[in-house]
């Protein structure tokens, strides 16, 4: 059959891939100068590894920001969080995925923390003392910098 059309029609432009959707746990605790958070490092085997992060991870089809930080900070600390306040989402390209950031306050758990990932933790105010940190992580210790300020 003839076909008119162009053998050679452009490509069409590449889609964007997806925005991971994340749910990330400021643990607070301690208040005004006083005030510390926690950080924890990336295991072994995922991008970033060694890296610091705050707790969290990826959302997972069907969950709620809430729900997933819930499941995270069992999975990855063993603790179980009382009251999450979602405080602010920020955006952040990798080279190994783009993702949405949905920030949550927690100040009050339960139970004893396991390192359940071999990550290590650290108790931290501002500026942090440990190194390297996640990128995506900068906008909200600048936030919660302006806060304290
Ligand atoms: N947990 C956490 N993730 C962060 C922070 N900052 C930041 O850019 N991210 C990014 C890194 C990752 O691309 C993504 C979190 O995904 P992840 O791979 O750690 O999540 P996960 O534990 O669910 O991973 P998986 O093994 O199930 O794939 O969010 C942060 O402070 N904490």
């Amino acid at each position: 059959m003839h076909n008119d059309r162009p053998t050679h029609s452009p490509a069409p432009a590449p889609k964007p891939a997806a925005r991971v959707e994340v749910a990330v746990g400021i643990l607070l605790q301690g208040q005004g100068a006083n005030q510390r958070f926690l950080l924890g490092t990336r295991p072994a085997g995922k991008p970033y590894a060694g890296y610091w992060e705050f707790p969290g991870g990826k959302i997972e089809p069907g969950e709620s920001v809430e729900q997933a930080l819930r499941r995270e900070f069992e999975e990855e600390l063993g603790i179980q969080i009382g009251p999450v306040q979602i405080w602010r989402t920020t955006e952040h390209d990798y080279e190994h995925a783009q993702v949405r950031l949905h920030w949550c306050k927690v100040r009050q758990w339960r139970g004893q923390f396991q390192m359940r990932e071999g990550q290590q933790i650290a108790w931290q105010s501002l500026p942090p003392s440990v190194a390297p940190i996640l990128p995506g992580a900068y906008p909200v210790l600048d936030a919660l910098a302006q806060e304290a300020s």
